[in-house]
């Protein structure tokens, strides 16, 4: 049930989550689809900035794909990726650098700063924050493919560690700390590194309450191509069926492997929240029954005599 329209019995209902989730830290990652577009981009500060006012402590990653996508076609550079993940050479590196380190990161954190939200950017090679190595050549099956290939993205990171010590003394400070996903090499190295990838380290390195991804669709779908087909509670039994039938495909599959990765590192729950319908951020927070889809680790067993 949306919040009701009396505002005090709506105070009192969002209270009980304020109480629970205060001085709690939420990793919050902005997928790049809805940062490209300003309105939606201003809704997202403006729901974070309400957060942080009722002292939840969020941490925000980016991504920047389709802005990425934009530039290398301007710069005539190729654009691949597979299984959700881009193929880097050195000058879509330098392009990457430009716009989720650059352009697209500074419009965020003007609309941050605007909404009220002390915010400072950094990047995975700031301060050590992000370390990785190159990603070797590794095999990808694609749904529908009888069998794997053998993929080198390039200069991509695998994370090998997360010092969070840069993001603890901002936050000492107040400052919310808002992240680009590049991450740092030995010898001075930068890769580019999936932003679903750096958000799940981000939220196990901190030990966060709750990973929220905010995407184009309202959610995990059964059936990408029907938005009504909403799933609002899995865990990672469902989560991998879904997998393997092909139903996750495309930028939803470095998010599986990231919902994954931060439930099994401890992160309490993880949920897929529209970018696009207003509130829903705040809906999924402060409400039961929420507006997008939450992932558990393993479901609540059933009551004694509960059906189905
Ligand atoms: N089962 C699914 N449920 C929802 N979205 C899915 C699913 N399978 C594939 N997708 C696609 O994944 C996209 C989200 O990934 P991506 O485009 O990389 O988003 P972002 O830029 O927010 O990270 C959705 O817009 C949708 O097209
Ligand atoms: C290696 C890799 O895939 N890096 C991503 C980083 C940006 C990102 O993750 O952006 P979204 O969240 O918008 O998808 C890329 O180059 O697109």
């Amino acid at each position: 049930m949306p919040l009701s329209p009396d505002p005090y019995s709506a105070l009192r209902h969002a209270a009980r989550y304020v109480q629970q989730f205060r001085r709690k830290t939420f990793v919050i990652k902005l997928g790049g689809a809805m940062l490209s577009d300003p309105k939606l981009r201003r809704s997202a500060c403006e729901q974070i900035a309400l957060l942080w006012t009722f002292s939840i402590r969020p941490i925000v990653v980016h991504g920047g794909g389709p802005e990425l996508d934009t530039l290398c076609d301007a710069l005539h550079l190729p654009i691949e990726k597979v299984a959700g993940r881009r193929v880097t050479s050195a000058p879509v590196l330098d392009a990457a650098k430009m716009v989720l380190a650059g352009k697209l990161h500074t419009d965020l954190l003007a609309d941050l700063q605007a909404a009220g939200v002390p915010s400072v950017g950094l990047s995975g090679v700031d301060a050590g924050l992000i370390k990785a190595r190159k990603r070797p050549p590794v095999m990808v099956t694609e749904p529908g493919a009888p069998e794997g290939r053998l993929v080198d993205y390039g200069l991509v990171g695998d994370i090998e560690s997360v010092d969070t010590r840069v993001v603890e003394h901002l936050r000492a400070a107040d400052y919310v700390p808002v992240v680009a996903p590049l991450s740092g090499g030995p010898d001075g190295a930068v890769y580019n590194t999936n932003a679903d990838t750096v958000a799940a380290a981000l939220a196990v390195a901190l030990s966060a309450e709750k990973l929220f991804f905010l995407v184009e669709v309202p959610g995990l779908l059964r059936n990408v191509s029907d938005p009504t087909s909403l799933v609002t509670l899995a865990n990672l039994t469902d989560l991998a069926t879904m997998e393997n039938t092909g139903a996750i495909s495309g930028g939803m599959r470095p998010k599986a492997h990231a919902i994954r990765h931060a439930l099994v590192g401890g992160v309490g729950s993880v949920h897929l929240v529209s970018g696009v319908m207003p509130n829903a951020l705040l809906e999924e927070v402060f409400t039961n029954e929420g507006s997008g889809t939450m992932v558990v680790r393993e479901s609540a067993p059933k009551p004694a005599g509960a059906v189905g």
